[in-house]
């Protein structure tokens, strides 16, 4: 598998650096999904590993959310797994023992912005081109309640209905205003930034800070993991419907107009 790749640093810091590299647009496959968290659970039981810092290899895109493609025309069987490794994605890494930084180097829209939303601090590059936000009203389809829970958890109710409602994708310095986004950084200090924080996090004993964590985050997984399999009915439900079908056909449509 070569879909988001892993450079082994893990030294004497303790820290990994994940690099999404799966061109043209780091969109989240189900080959893609799997590595990822494949990936998250080596990390989480090598004792050598306290935090990862997450970011991307490609220019401009963090990553550009669930691959729509997994989405359209195909089984039921398909949309299961689909579903269950977005689910298991999410279930790593927002349960994570680790320190999870995001380095948003580019656009994260829909469930590229959950990855970023997913971690304990967020940290973009403060370009005005580069947006984030949990746009699938924009597509048509509804986020479902444990990205919503995520949403609330960083941005509070009333941001997150309006964006929501809204399928908002919100341009770096706005994110930033909204709390979405802790912080803006050139994009060229953005990694040193992360480290920094990282190194700041990590100077807490971990079992205090792993405990705080899971208190704070326990009622939101606990919420999935005892729906996990309603959730994956009302997906294939939603998405085996023709008229959702049509709206995502169009989308990826007038995404490949737009370039034209
Ligand atoms: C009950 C619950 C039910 C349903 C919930 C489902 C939840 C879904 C959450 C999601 O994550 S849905 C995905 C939402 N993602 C987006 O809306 C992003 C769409 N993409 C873009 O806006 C742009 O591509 C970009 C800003 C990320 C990058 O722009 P640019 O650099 O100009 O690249 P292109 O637009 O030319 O894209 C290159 C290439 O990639 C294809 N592509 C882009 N995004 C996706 C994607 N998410 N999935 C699959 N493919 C994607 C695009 O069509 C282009 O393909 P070509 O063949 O024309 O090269």
């Amino acid at each position: 598998m070569a879909a988001a790749t892993l450079a082994r640093r893990i030294g004497r810091s303790g820290v990994a650096v994940m690099k999404f590299k799966s061109p043209p647009v780091n969109s989240l496959s189900l080959e893609f999904l799997t590595e990822f968290s494949i990936s998250l659970e080596k990390l989480e039981n090598n004792r050598a590993c306290r935090g990862v810092i997450i970011t991307s290899a490609l220019p401009k895109i963090f990553s550009s959310g669930l691959d729509i493609t997994e989405m359209c025309g195909k089984s039921i069987e398909h949309y299961t797994e689909f579903w269950r490794a977005v689910q298991e994605m999410w279930l790593r890494l927002y349960g994570s023992n680790m320190v999870t930084v995001a380095a948003v180097n580019g656009s994260s829209p829909a469930g590229g912005c959950l990855i970023a939303l997913s971690c304990d601090y967020r940290i973009m590059a403060e370009n005005p081109k580069f947006s984030i936000g949990l746009n699938e009203a924009q597509l048509g389809i509804v986020a479902p309640f444990w990205f919503k829970d995520t949403f609330v958890n960083v941005v509070g109710h009333r941001i997150a209905e309006r964006s929501l409602q809204l399928g908002s994708l919100h341009p770096a310095p706005e994110a930033h205003k909204l709390g979405l986004v802790d912080e803006l950084v050139p994009e060229e200090k953005l990694m040193e930034k992360a480290a920094a924080v990282m190194a700041q996090w990590l100077a807490l004993p971990d079992h205090a800070r792993q405990l705080t964590k899971t208190m704070m985050r326990k009622a939101v997984l606990d919420r999935l993991v005892a729906h996990r399999e309603e959730d994956i009915k009302n997906f294939i439900s939603f998405v085996s419907k023709e008229s959702i079908q049509k709206s995502l056909r169009m989308y990826m449509e007038m995404l490949k107009k737009k370039k034209s």
